[in-house]
C-alpha cells in the first residue's frame, strides 16, 4: 500500500514567478500554481507558448529562483539544483571533446563517487544500452545524429537515478519518426524505473500518450493550473492501442478546446478607453462599450 509520502511525493504549493521587465517593473508570469504528484507518476504540462511551462519546470529543477510559494520533493524543500532532479532540455548540450560514454560518466562519477570505477562504467553502459546506443558509446557528439545526441542526453539524466525527471520539450527538435522512437524509449525506461516525471510539451498527442495526468495551464501572465485530465490508458502502453481507444479522441478534443478557449481569452479585445465628455456623450460611449464587450463575448 502506498504511504501518504508517496501520494504527495512532489508538491508545488502556490508557486509564483515574477520576472523584471525592461521598464523596471516585475511581471508575474506564473501565479499560485498548485500541483501534487504521486511517486512514479508522469505529469505533462501543456499550454500556449509563453504561458510559463518552462518557468514552472525550471523552478522545480532549482535552476530558476522561486518568487513565492514552494516546491517540496520527497519531504524536502527545493532551494537549489541537485542530482535528485535530472533535466533534459530540447538540446542535450554534450561536451564535444568527450565521447557519449564520457559525457554520461561526468555526472555518474560525481553522484556515485562511493562506487567502484567498474560499477560506474557499468551504470553508464546500462543506460546507453537502454536508449539504444550500445554500439555508439565511444563516438563523439559530431559523429552522432541529433536524435542520437538526445539519446545520450536522456541516458545522462536517467543514469543519475534521480528522484524526479524533468523533460522540457525533449523531442522538440526531432523529426516525427525519431520523436516517436524516443517517446517509446523514455516510456520503457519510466515503466521499468518508475521515475516521477514532469514533461513539458506543446504536443497534445505526445502528452496523451506519455502522461498519467495532463495539467493544462491558463494563458499568462499570472498563469496557473486551469484543468487537470487523467489519462485512462494502462501501462505499459502501446501506441496503436492508445490511438485505437475511443477515449483518445474525447481527451484530445477536451485538450484542444481548452487551448482554443485560452487563445480566445488572450485575443479578446480590450474595451475602448473613455474620454471625459458631456453626460449625453458619456452614455452613448457606455453603450458603445457594452456593444463592444457583447461582441467580444460572442
Ligand atoms: N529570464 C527571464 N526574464 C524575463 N522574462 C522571462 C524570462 N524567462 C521567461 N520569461 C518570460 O516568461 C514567460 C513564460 O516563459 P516560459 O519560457 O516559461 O514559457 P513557456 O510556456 O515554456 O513557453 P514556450 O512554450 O514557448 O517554450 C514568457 O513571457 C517569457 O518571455
Amino acid at each position: 500500500m502506498s504511504t501518504g509520502g508517496e501520494q504527495r511525493y512532489v508538491e508545488l504549493f502556490r508557486l509564483s514567478k515574477a520576472y523584471p521587465n525592461p521598464y523596471g517593473d516585475r511581471v508575474t508570469v506564473v501565479d499560485g500554481f498548485n500541483l501534487i504528484m504521486k511517486r512514479g507518476e508522469v505529469v505533462s504540462l501543456i499550454g500556449h507558448s509563453g504561458c510559463g511551462k518552462s518557468t514552472v519546470l525550471t523552478m522545480v529543477a532549482g535552476l530558476n529562483s522561486i518568487s513565492e510559494g514552494s516546491v517540496v520533493l520527497s519531504g524536502k524543500e527545493v532551494t537549489s539544483a541537485g542530482p535528485d532532479r535530472a533535466v533534459v532540455f530540447q538540446s542535450p548540450c554534450l561536451l564535444p571533446w568527450m565521447t557519449a560514454i564520457q559525457n554520461v560518466r561526468l555526472g555518474v562519477d560525481r553522484v556515485f563517487a562511493h562506487g567502484t570505477r567498474q560499477q560506474r562504467k557499468e551504470i553508464c553502459e546500462y543506460y546507453l544500452d537502454a536508449v539504444g546506443l550500445a554500439d555508439s558509446m565511444d563516438k563523439y557528439p559530431r559523429e552522432l545524429s541529433g536524435g542520437m545526441q538526445q539519446r545520450v542526453g536522456i541516458a545522462r539524466a536517467i543514469a543519475l537515478k534521480p528522484k524526479m525527471l524533468l523533460l522540457d520539450e525533449p523531442f522538440g527538435r526531432l523529426d516525427s519518426l525519431t520523436r516517436m522512437e524516443l517517446q517509446d524509449v523514455i516510456l520503457k525506461i519510466l515503466d521499468r524505473e518508475k521515475i516521477t516525471t514532469m514533461l513539458v510539451t506543446h504536443d497534445v498527442d505526445e502528452a496523451i500518450y506519455m502522461a498519467d495526468r495532463i495539467c493544462m495551464m491558463t494563458t499568462g501572465p499570472m498563469a496557473r493550473v486551469g484543468q487537470i485530465l487523467d489519462m485512462p490508458f494502462e501501462r505499459p502502453r502501446r501506441r496503436e492501442e492508445v490511438l485505437e481507444d475511443p477515449l483518445y479522441y474525447d481527451l484530445r478534443g477536451c485538450l484542444v478546446s481548452f487551448l482554443e478557449e485560452q487563445d480566445r481569452r488572450k485575443h479578446r479585445p480590450a474595451p475602448v478607453p473613455k474620454i471625459a465628455e458631456s453626460d449625453a456623450a458619456k452614455s452613448a460611449d457606455a453603450s458603445d462599450q457594452a456593444d463592444a464587450l457583447a461582441h467580444a463575448e460572442a
